[in-house]
């Protein structure tokens, strides 16, 4: 079963066009990475799903219903959003900020009802901000105000959730704590993500992504390859297993270094990575 069916989107600004011909599919319940190098599209995708940008053509299907069809509210309920900027114009609470993420579930002068403060202050302890509340947002470290996004989006209660760089800010500890409650939620996750090794541990499928266009999708064994990661970010890596986990794990190398004249932690352009030593 699809959660997500994205067929020929197109989206341009400026007469450049920056998502071209995109074709793609998220089955329900899966945790899928979008993988790509700087520029390559991943957050102009997501923005497009998410509806922040009209796409210039093409569709974009969410359980089977076009979400150009679907009004504001509706949308919210179903995909709730951690999305890369966090600029806040306005000065609010830790609290205050997470509530927000209950609104398309309340009519207009509609106050919180105990459910939706016990949601908050759940979500609260969830990520680690439970003594938070009256805290100003805009005073926050960029991994508590990082934190604070990912609970208004888990109270939305939504079955899609989209993340650009969730980890973006957290410490180790914390993106692996992050990256643990999401997965435990069991719910369609569609995410952009740059390290490897976290794509390795958390993703079911992953979407690769180069200059605008989806150039491959697979399970992470399928994708994550020394070729894929020389061809398309230009970087030499050794791919092994972690044998607790049985998951990819991926170790980068220099392309070209030596410590004191013997070089071993690297490949040589021809593909020769073997020990070896210079002259010069
Ligand atoms: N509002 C905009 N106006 C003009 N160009 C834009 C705009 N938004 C994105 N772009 C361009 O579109 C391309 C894709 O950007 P996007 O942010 O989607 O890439 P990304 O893969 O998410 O990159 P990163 O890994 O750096 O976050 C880039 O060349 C970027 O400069």
């Amino acid at each position: 079963m699809l959660k997500l069916k994205i067929k020929n989107l197109r989206f341009s600004i400026d007469k450049k066009e920056i998502l071209k011909d995109i074709s793609l599919e998220v089955p329900k319940g899966s945790f899928v990475g979008i993988i790509g190098p700087n520029g390559s599209g991943k957050s102009t995708l997501l923005k497009n799903i998410y509806r922040l940008y009209k796409p210039s053509s093409g569709n974009i299907i969410l359980d089977n219903k076009d979400l150009s069809d679907m009004k504001d509210k509706d949308c919210a309920k179903q995909i709730a959003v951690l999305a890369q900027e966090s600029n806040s114009q306005f000065d609010f609470t830790v609290e205050q900020i997470v509530k927000m993420g209950r609104y398309p579930y309340k009519s207009i002068f509609e106050d919180y009802s105990k459910t939706d403060l016990k949601m908050v202050k759940e979500m609260l302890q969830k990520v680690g901000l439970d003594e938070y509340n009256d805290r100003s947002f805009s005073n926050l470290s960029g991994g508590e105000k990082q934190r604070t996004l990912i609970a208004r989006a888990l109270v939305q209660n939504t079955d899609f959730l989209i993340l650009d760089e969730p980890t973006n800010h957290l410490d180790i500890g914390y993106q692996i704590q992050l990256m643990d409650l999401i997965k435990s939620l069991n719910i369609t996750t569609l995410s952009a993500i740059h390290d490897m090794n976290m794509a390795s541990m958390y993703c079911d499928y992953l979407i690769v992504m180069k200059e605008g266009k989806v150039i491959d999708f697979g399970t992470v064994e399928d994708v994550i390859t020394s070729q894929m990661l020389k061809e398309v970010f230009g970087v030499n890596a050794y791919i092994g297993k972690n044998p607790i986990n049985n998951k990819l794990q991926v170790s980068y190398m220099h392309v070209h270094e030596h410590v004191n004249g013997v070089g071993c932690d690297h490949v040589h352009e021809d593909g020769f990575s073997g020990v070896h030593s210079h002259t010069v």
